[in-house]
């Protein structure tokens, strides 16, 4: 027994003296290998160790990239480095060999806490960088880690101390920090930031700061993304001053300017904002065989959207993926579309930056993004590690010319495309008809509207972004709605007034149009009667059916006529009961002809019609002929039996009132229930855009006996033992927020505010009452 265990210590001595001189003979290649002009394009030619090179072979990487035989030399001679390179160019590998090089000629173990820390900005990037690292680390002998957030903090606190590679996203990191009393990051080697502009970016500036004060100040730093920030303020918060500049030959040639792969074909096509439904969804009925992302500027966008088109059925699998999902579905979508091969994932920028999705055909963007360095990182989901692509971008014409000077600035000049009138089909009538039969999706189509708009009033380029010229009315029917919801934001005041004087024609003409559908009554009048309400209703079905028939029979045609024809068939308008379009000069004249108060002070009492079987319209109340009325009998007895007739009626009515004034107070329940609900999960939500699902967590086993040893069989493995925490106790990290524009702001919670039911009863204003008061 004294003799094996003599041999086995002997053994192990020798092993590890073997390993020193290894390492030695590592150190000096290192030393001698001309970093700057290497002509080498294989791994196995780099002086990195076998664990490296065959956790590399295993995945099928055995020649490098340009900007991995760039970088890699030069960080494994330990320079700091600002990596700029197109999108799918694999810049992950060329930041992921040096740090585990780095620590494996260190002789990292455990013991020695954390030796590098990897940032990105989203949960989705992070996971993907981890199972990237699982992958070709599965050689080497230390522990790495994955936070995206979670609950479980004992869980996560018992391991981390022996994680000697962390990769997560920074409010998740920071609370680590802060709560992880083992958690030793004063030896810290080598710090990375994946979409460094991103991390460095104003939503993260507090959280990456503070990450920063933890990290010993003499450290490797590398830096990388397709649209870097060379902002020396920024990089001076990094400590980083001797760095090396490396990108692909572009990229020098125009600093900060990184363009987008080489096989990638980028085109737009200019679309009416009210069209952009129809345009997107023939162009998904057009390309059923193919995979596709779509990207919209918000959650909600994305939710209608993926709604509506589910229903509407175009042939085509459909996912959608936002920030406001749970992270269980995040992950589920994210995995099922990186699995699929025909089908159309509908998303926020949440997916826009770093996610390897294989074999995306098409990128849509329907919406314009805020700026290009986001476009370019939208576009680079599809033409990744030099295979073919296409992107289309849709550009109203107030953002056309703004948005191609902003590309051409950065040498991209996507082609013009038209959509062919015989390939376009109308969607609005299908989606008025959905919205109208469905309230949840009504409420989801409001809630884009507001998002919408919204975005565009907070974009910063207002030579791109006009809100003032933003087609409200338009724009809410082609989303179904029946009129655009009304908004406040802050400053809004005062462009809608400069708004509403500029275009005072066209609000008499919206004036005359909204009389004739009894759209002022509805609106000006203190108290709506019950008859007035099944009137309206009445009305809307009328359209509705209508709109159905209309879709059915005459597919092709424009729906934006059908829609006319509706009106002016129900109302029977004359032309010469038009209010003259004479546009008011004095001010007092125009604010006379856009305040509806004063115009409909000139037209008498407002009065309802109905219509009898022959499509004839009546007033409510018609005076009979004196004959017809002496024919019927006494007066008295005529008084006598319409009095009780009315008080029947009235009794049918109050009971019918009843019953209504009940499902608006439960509505109103429900909608509050669910503004509380959305308002904890905003608070609750994570560093991405408008996340808000739960936190997730994975660690590395932390013990040095077991590997990274997650292999590519078991990949979907790595998903399953990921433990899953729900959201109630999410750290007060995650407030930083990746999509800016979806971020919840003082105007998001204004809007909600706003948007809140004005009491229509006096039962309503007790309740409101009670509610304010118990808060
Ligand atoms: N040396 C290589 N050999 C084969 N495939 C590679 C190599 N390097 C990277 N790839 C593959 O190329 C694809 C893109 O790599 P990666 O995700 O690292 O790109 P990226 O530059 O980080 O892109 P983005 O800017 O969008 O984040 C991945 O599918 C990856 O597996």
């Amino acid at each position: 027994m004294a003799k094996k265990q003599r041999v086995t210590t002997a053994t192990r001595k020798q092993l590890r003296q073997k390993e020193d001189e290894y390492i030695a003979n590592l150190e000096a290649q290192i030393d001698e290998y001309d970093a700057e002009s290497s002509k080498h394009t294989l791994f196995k030619e780099l002086p990195l160790s076998h664990h490296a090179v065959k956790g590399l072979r295993d995945n099928a990487f055995v020649k490098m990239t340009e900007i991995q035989q760039k970088c890699i030399p030069v960080a494994l001679k330990g320079h700091d480095i600002l990596g700029a390179a197109r999108t799918g160019s694999g810049k992950t590998l060329a930041f992921l060999v040096p740090v585990i090089e780095k620590l494996y000629r260190e002789k990292w173990t455990e013991f020695d806490g954390l030796g590098a820390l990897i940032i990105s900005p989203t949960r989705e990037l992070a996971m993907q960088i981890y199972e990237v690292l699982a992958k070709i680390g599965r050689y080497t002998s230390f522990s790495a880690g994955l936070v995206i957030g979670g609950k479980d903090v004992k869980f996560e606190l018992e391991r981390i101390a022996k994680i000697n590679i962390l990769v997560g996203t920074p409010g998740r990191i920071l609370q680590h920090m802060d709560q992880a009393v083992g958690l030793n990051t004063s030896n810290l080697q080598v710090l990375v930031l994946d979409e460094a502009d991103r991390c460095l970016d104003m939503g993260f500036k507090k959280t990456l700061d503070a990450i920063v004060t933890n990290l010993p100040p003499v450290r490797q730093t590398l830096l990388f993304s397709a649209t870097q920030s060379q902002s020396l303020a920024d990089l001076a918060r990094l400590s980083l001053t001797d760095y090396k500049t490396i990108g692909t030959a572009e990229v020098k040639e125009s600093a900060n300017m990184p363009t987008t792969p080489e096989t990638l074909q980028q085109s737009y096509i200019g679309v009416e904002l009210p069209d952009k439904l129809d345009i997107l969804y023939s162009f998904i009925k057009t390309h059923l065989k193919t995979k596709m992302i779509v990207f919209l500027s918000s959650s909600k966008q994305v939710h209608f959207v993926y709604e509506t088109f589910r229903k509407l059925q175009p042939g085509i699998s459909l996912m959608h993926l936002h920030g406001r999902q749970k992270q269980t579905a995040r992950t589920e979508t994210l995995d099922k579309y990186s699995r699929a091969q025909h089908t159309c994932l509908f998303a926020t920028d949440v997916v826009a930056r770093g996610i390897d999705f294989p074999a995306v055909d098409w990128v849509i963007q329907a919406d314009c993004p805020e700026n290009v360095d986001t476009y370019i990182h939208r576009v680079g989901r599809s033409a990744r590690y030099g295979k073919q692509g296409k992107s289309l971008i849709m550009l109203t014409p107030q953002e056309e010319e703004g948005f191609l000077k902003r590309l051409k600035q950065r040498h991209i000049e996507p082609n013009k495309l038209t959509i062919k009138q015989s390939r376009r089909k109308s969607i609005k009538p299908q989606l008025q008809s959905l919205l109208f039969q469905d309230p949840e999706l009504k409420y989801l189509g409001q809630k884009a509207f507001i998002s919408y708009v919204r975005s565009i009033y907070i974009q910063k380029d207002k030579e791109v972004f006009k809100f003032e010229e933003l087609p409200n009315e338009e724009f809410a029917n082609s989303l179904g709605l029946p009129g655009a919801p009304k908004i406040k934001m802050k400053g809004m005041k005062s462009v809608e007034k400069a708004k509403e004087l500029k275009n005072t024609s066209r609000q008499l003409l919206a004036l005359s149009k909204a009389n004739e559908d009894g759209e002022i009554e509805d609106r000006t009048k203190e108290v709506r009667t019950k008859i007035d309400k099944m009137f309206d209703r009445r009305n809307q079905t009328v359209l509705s059916e209508h709109y159905l028939n209309v879709t059915k029979a005459q597919a092709d045609e424009d729906e934006e006529e059908g829609f006319m024809s509706i009106k002016r068939h129900d109302h029977q308008i004359n032309e010469e009961d038009l209010p003259q379009l004479i546009a008011p000069t004095s001010k007092r004249a125009q604010r006379k002809a856009t305040s509806k108060k004063a115009s409909l002070a000139g037209k008498g009492n407002p009065s309802k019609l109905v219509f009898d079987d022959d499509g004839e319209a009546h007033p409510i109340y018609e005076l009979e002929g004196e004959d017809e009325f002496h024919a019927k009998g006494a007066a008295e007895e005529q008084k006598d039996a319409y009095l009780l007739k009315e008080s029947e009626a009235m009794k049918t009515h109050d009971i019918a009132d009843k019953k209504l004034a009940k499902q608006k107070r439960q509505e109103k329940k429900r909608k509050r229930l669910e503004a509380l609900r959305r308002e904890q999960e905003t608070e609750m939500d994570s560093e991405d855009d408008e996340g808000s699902g739960p936190y997730q967590v994975t660690l590395g086993t932390g013990d040095l006996n077991e590997d990274l040893d997650v292999s590519s069989s078991e990949e979907s493995g790595h998903f399953a033992k990921r433990a899953k925490y729900d959201s109630a106790s999410d750290s007060g990290y995650e407030s930083e927020s990746y999509v800016k524009k979806d971020k919840p702001s003082a105007n998001d919670r204004h809007a909600r505010v706003i948007e809140m039911e004005e009491p229509e009863s006096l039962e309503d204003l007790e309740s409101l009452t009670t509610r304010l008061l118990q808060n």
